[in-house]
Order: structure tokens, then sequence, then C-alpha cells
């Protein structure tokens, strides 16, 4: 068994388990790299093309030269049509296509397409949020909310779709029914570069590097590095930032920087640590945005050990709280498994909202007990009996902020005390604008346009 730290229990420390991770860049971007050639993803291991965030992305891989590196994965790909839910003890493909919206198709107890015509029926809701359970059950009814709307919030926050805000967690679903089907200006912008016009002719749904999802952070330091124009500084964690008159001093743990503004990009916690007594109403909201804790484990097994072919199985709450899901790693991006040989890499996810009730505090648990919770449930989901010939298991503290109901409005009243305040600050990162790969990059990219107009 490989192990991410020596010790049999986790020991964490600070906002975001940041001190373990600052001899490099890239946060949750991480990606192991076996001396054999073969690749597991810690963090993402898929980034969406869709939209302008997506674009926005692909602009910066080519901008970075990585255009040959790229691993596409179209729509009509396998992995793409083939999701799982894991219900009632099986596997069930989550319906897609015409002629599957039209049938009962298990484990949904009626068409789909029932569920859809009746919503357009459904009165627009008069709350300015709402939570994703509500909102679904209210148009699409319980079931749908229950069963698949629950697995897809554990598959994108690790998070409880009955706490979670429809309006900042999903934007353009809340937005159509506010402006009964416009689309968000967001969505019509954004220009396409060669790489991102290449992903829109060959319908791609998801992509990665041949180096892993971690080579877009290591490309872009090394760039930064080269250009001269930045000075990239590891291991230097922010102690505390204090106003001066020209800006900021940004305290480090051997030394002092001056700013004359400041892009944060730190978690929202880790950011409330730093901050001066001075914005104490800030510090607070900012400790408002909770995160949840994932544990991840990657397996290998030797030989094609799937019984069905795809992305990979979601498991609803109802089902078993702790066990969030299972990614079918080698399906998508093969091109990742060991070079000689047939290998199955697969990627257990557990814990998200409901770490501690089940598996207590992060301090405590061991890497042993989730490695058997991790390897039980792929014996039990996937009918796999043999053991894995190598594993991995990592716990990632805090790693997805939870959008909670009101979040729009403690992110539009953090930004208009910050203005008030005249403090030259920008808030960019997952705790604000949303939790993707793109979300990130997209937020970094406007607080600098913001910063010194567009045509950056
Ligand atoms: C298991 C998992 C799977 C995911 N899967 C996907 C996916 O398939 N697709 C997708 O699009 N997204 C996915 N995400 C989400 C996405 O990876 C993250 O939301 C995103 O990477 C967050 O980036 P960030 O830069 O905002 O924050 P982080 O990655 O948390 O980076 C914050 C950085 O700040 C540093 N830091 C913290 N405090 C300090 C301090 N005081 N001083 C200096 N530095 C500090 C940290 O060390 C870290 O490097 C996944 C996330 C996880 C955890
Ligand atoms: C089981 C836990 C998780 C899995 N992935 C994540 C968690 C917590 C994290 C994650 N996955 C996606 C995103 C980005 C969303 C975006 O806007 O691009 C994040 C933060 C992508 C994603 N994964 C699934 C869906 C439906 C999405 C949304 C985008 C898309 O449609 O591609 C489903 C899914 N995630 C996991 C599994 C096992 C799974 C389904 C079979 C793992």
């Amino acid at each position: 068994m490989d192990v991410l730290f020596s010790e049999k229990k986790f020991n964490l420390d600070g906002p975001g388990g940041f001190q373990r991770y600052l001899d490099r860049f890239g946060g949750w971007l991480r990606t192991l790299r076996r001396l054999d050639g073969t690749l597991f993803e810690l963090g993402p291991r898929g980034v969406r093309p869709a939209g302008a965030v997506g674009r926005n992305t692909l602009n910066m891989v080519e901008d970075l030269g990585l255009s040959a590196e790229v691993l596409p994965v179209s729509y009509s790909h396998v992995s793409s049509k083939n999701r799982y839910l894991y219900v009632n003890g099986k596997l069930h493909r989550m319906p897609s296509g015409i002629s599957e919206i039209l049938r009962t198709v298990p484990p949904f107890s009626r068409p789909l397409l029932f569920s859809l015509a009746s919503e357009i029926l459904v009165k627009r809701g008069k709350e300015d949020d709402e939570s994703i359970y509500s909102f679904v059950s209210r148009r699409l009814g319980k079931e749908l909310a229950d069963i698949a709307v629950d697995s897809l919030c554990r598959g994108v926050f690790a998070g409880d779709c009955r706490n979670l805000s429809v309006r900042s967690c999903f934007p353009p679903l809340f937005n159509a029914e506010q402006k009964r089907g416009s689309l968000t200006l967001g969505l019509l912008l954004g220009s396409a570069g060669p790489l991102a016009q290449r992903s829109m002719k060959e319908s791609w749904a998801q992509w990665s590097l041949k180096r892993g999802v971690e080579a877009l952070p290591e490309s872009l330091s090394d760039y930064l590095q080269r250009s001269g124009r930045a000075q990239l500084q590891k291991e230097a964690a922010v102690k505390h930032i204090q106003p001066s008159a020209s800006g900021w001093k940004v305290h480090l743990e051997d030394g002092v920087i001056s700013a004359d503004h400041i892009i944060s990009a730190l978690p929202a916690k880790a950011l409330s640590c730093v901050l001066p007594p001075t914005c104490q109403s800030l510090i607070q909201q900012l400790q408002d945005i909770s995160s949840v804790t994932v544990a991840v484990v990657n397996l290998e097994y030797e030989g094609s050990v799937l019984p069905v072919k795809g992305f990979g199985h979601l498991v609803p709450s109802s089902e078993d709280k702790g066990l969030l899901g299972v990614v079918y790693d080698s399906v998508p991006f093969p091109e990742h498994n060991r070079p000689s040989g047939q290998t199955t890499r697969l990627t257990v996810m557990m814990g998200g909202a409901w770490f501690q009730e089940e598996f207590g505090a992060p301090e405590t648990v061991t890497t042993e007990h989730l490695l058997a919770r991790a390897t039980e449930s792929v014996s039990c989901h996937l009918g796999v009996t043999s053991a894995p010939g190598w594993t991995h298991v990592a716990l990632h503290k805090d790693c997805i902020p939870q959008y909670r109901l009101g979040h729009f409005r403690t992110v539009e009243s953090m930004r208009s005390f910050i203005k008030k305040k005249n403090l030259s600050l920008s808030l960019i990162g997952s705790s604000f604008d949303g939790v993707s790969v793109n979300d990130v990059i997209f937020s970094g990219r406007t607080a600098v346009e913001d910063l010194f107009g567009g045509g950056v």
C-alpha cells in the first residue's frame, strides 16, 4: 500500500491543509506520477471545455504551448454516454437521449418526460434563493431530487443538496427560472482560440493532459518564471497582511512583501486568518463559508475488471452516506494506465458533507479504515473480487467549499465592504464564484481585467 502520509493517522495542519503542500503550486490539482509511467489524479481528473469559462481555460492551455498534450474525450465516447447511479444495491445507467426519457427507466418509477412536462406549469419561485433540493423537488418532483440531484451534488460539491444554494451552485438553472430561459451573458461571451474551436468541432465533453492535470499549474509556473515578469515564492505561507500607505504589507514566515493590490486566491478560511482586525466583518463572513473534507482512494487492479464501461458511478446519500462515488479513470483516460499489460484504475471518493458523521474527525481516521471501506465498496458495487495491486489514500481536508443558502448575499456583502473601505483586495478562487477548475481560472482573469481593463 502506498500512502500519502507515513503516519497511520492523518496529521492535518492549517485551513485547507495548506502547510503540507506549500512546496509546490497547483493546490488541489495534483497528479501522482509513478516511475513506470502510470498516472493517478488525486484531485480533478477532467476539465470541461464548454461555455465561456471552458473556452478561457483552453485558450490558456494553448498559450502555454500545451495543445499537443491535450487528451480529449468526445461526447460520443462511452465515458461521456455512460454514467451510473448505485441504487438499491444495483448499478443503473443514468437515462440520456429521447428514447430513455420516454420510458420508465429504473431506479425511477415514471418516465422522466412526465417530470419535465409538468415542470412547464410550475410557477416561478418567489424567494431570492432556494436549496437545490427544494428547487428540484418543487419543479421536477421528489424522486428526481432524492436520487438524481442528491447524487449530482455529491459528484460535484461532495455536498448535501438540502443545504446547497441553487442560485450559487447552478446559476444557469436559477437564471432560467427567473428570466424564462434567457442565457446568462457570461455563457455567450468568451472568444474561442484554435484549441477551443477544435474542442467544439470535435464535440469534446472533457479533457486532461498527457502528464495529468497538474501539468497545467506546472507549465504556468514555468512560463511565469521564464518570462521574468513575476516572482514566484514556494514554501511561503502568508502569516498576516497589514494595510500600509501604498496598499499592503504581506508578512511571510521569513520576510515582508509590499503590495499595491492583493488578488487573493486563498480559501476563505485561510484568508480570514491573515486579515487585519480592522476587517472584522469581512473576517466573519469569510469564516461563514464552510468547506468539506473528501477522502480520495486511488486503486489499481490487474486486468480489465469493470463489469460496465463509463465515467463512473455516484451513490445517493439514501444508499450510503459516506461513499460518494467511484470514478472509472481507465475508461476516459486509458493513456494514463500502466504502459505494459492491462490494468484498471479507479478512484473512490468518500466523506464530503457526511465525513464527520461517517468517519469521525479527519484527524483520527486511519488510512487502513479508508482503504478497507473503498475496496469493500468496489467489490460490492462492481463485483470486483480480486484485491488491488496498488493503492493510495489521501485525505483532502476542507477541499470543496459549500455554497449554502444566501451564499450570493455573503459574497456581495464582502465585495461591497471591500469597496466601501477602499481596500485594494480582490477575492478569487473556489470559495466565491464557482468551484470548477474553469471557474477558478476565470475568476482570476476577471479580477485582473477589472483592475487593468479588458484585453489582458
Ligand atoms: C477530489 C476533488 C476532485 C475534483 N474534481 C474536479 C473535476 O473533476 N473538475 C473540476 O473542474 N474541478 C474539480 N475539483 C475542484 C477544483 O479542483 C478546485 O475547486 C480548484 O482546484 C480550487 O482551486 P483554488 O485555486 O481556488 O484553491 P486551492 O486549490 O485550494 O488553492 C489554494 C492554494 O492556497 C494555498 N494557501 C492556503 N493558505 C495559504 C497561506 N496562508 N499562504 C500561502 N498559500 C496558502 C494552498 O496551499 C493552495 O495551494 C475537484 C476538487 C477535489 C478536491
Ligand atoms: C464522487 C465525488 C466527486 C467526483 N467528482 C467531484 C466529486 C466531489 C468533484 C467535481 N466533479 C466535477 C466537478 C466540476 C464541475 C464543473 O462545473 O465542471 C467537480 C468540482 C465534474 C462532474 N463530475 C460529475 C458531474 C455530473 C460533473 C459535472 C460536469 C459534467 O457533467 O461533466 C459526476 C461524477 N463525479 C464523480 C463521479 C464518480 C461522477 C459520476 C459518475 C466524482
